[in-house]
């Protein structure tokens, strides 16, 4: 589904992902983890057209992807929940998950707000007040419903357990398990939170310094070595 082969990134001079190699199958749920500045973030961008890959190629359903545009790529399929949310704080809970569908057949949205609000019932219950109002538990739901909304083959997460409270991290979890199961939807997934990302992931990546130096399946890394990798 998605193929990733020797991707480099730099801001600049500066180079950031060196080489980076990553398969993800349709309803994979994969997690990449690494410790703070080792290059994830910049490489959910990369996947999703944020930034530029100096080097390397990025395929999606076997079309090459690498110099598409963002909202070509979300057409496609693929879908970002980035780091911090970003949810739209003065728009309505209903404005900002219908901002995740615009890019898509308008005639589709009605259906897919139903579907996203029968998995996020929270949101059904806050569809008029603003964003910004909402916990921080509460935006984040937000932020992958908005994703939702166009329905992708592929989501992208960056770190959506930081900052939350336990009950809706475990919440979460379940959450998008449900949707793998119901929707086939495969999971990307940047996590620190090692009871979250074993909750959810089968595959494990392990990146240092821009490099994927370990990975797997949850068998074969377990989490002592995440652990190990993690804290050195
Ligand atoms: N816009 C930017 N311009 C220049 N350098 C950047 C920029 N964004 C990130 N970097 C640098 O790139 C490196 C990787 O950052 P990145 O945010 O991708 O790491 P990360 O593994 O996601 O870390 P974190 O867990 O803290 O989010 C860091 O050294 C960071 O300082």
């Amino acid at each position: 589904m998605l193929s990733v082969e020797q991707l480099h990134v730099s801001y600049g001079k500066s180079r950031v992902i060196n080489g980076v190699s990553i398969k993800v199958n349709a309803g994979d749920k994969v997690c990449l983890m690494g410790r703070n500045g080792v290059g994830k973030t910049t490489l959910l961008k990369s996947l999703m057209g944020l930034l530029p890959a100096r080097e390397g190629k990025i395929s999606f359903e076997k079309r090459e992807i690498t110099k598409i545009q963002p909202y070509q790529r979300s057409r496609m399929g693929l879908a970002y929940v980035p780091q911090g949310r970003e949810i739209i704080p003065m728009l309505t809970v209903k404005e900002n998950l219908e901002l995740g569908a615009m890019a898509h057949n308008p005639k589709e949205t009605e259906k897919r707000m139903e579907e996203v609000l029968n998995y996020f019932p929270v949101l059904k219950e806050h569809l008029s007040r603003n964003g910004g109002v909402l916990s921080g538990g509460q935006q984040q739901q937000l932020a992958i419903g908005r994703a939702l909304m166009s329905e992708p083959a592929i989501l992208f997460l960056d770190e959506p357990s930081e900052g939350i409270q336990p009950n809706v991290v475990a919440e979460i979890a379940q959450i998008l398990n449900r949707v793998h199961k119901e929707k086939g939807l495969a999971v990307f997934i940047v996590e620190q939170n090692l009871d979250f990302a074993f909750k959810i992931a089968d595959q494990f990546y392990i990146m240092e310094k821009g490099s994927i130096v370990t990975s797997g399946s949850a068998k074969e890394v377990p989490m002592e070595t995440i652990k190990r990798y993690l804290t050195i």
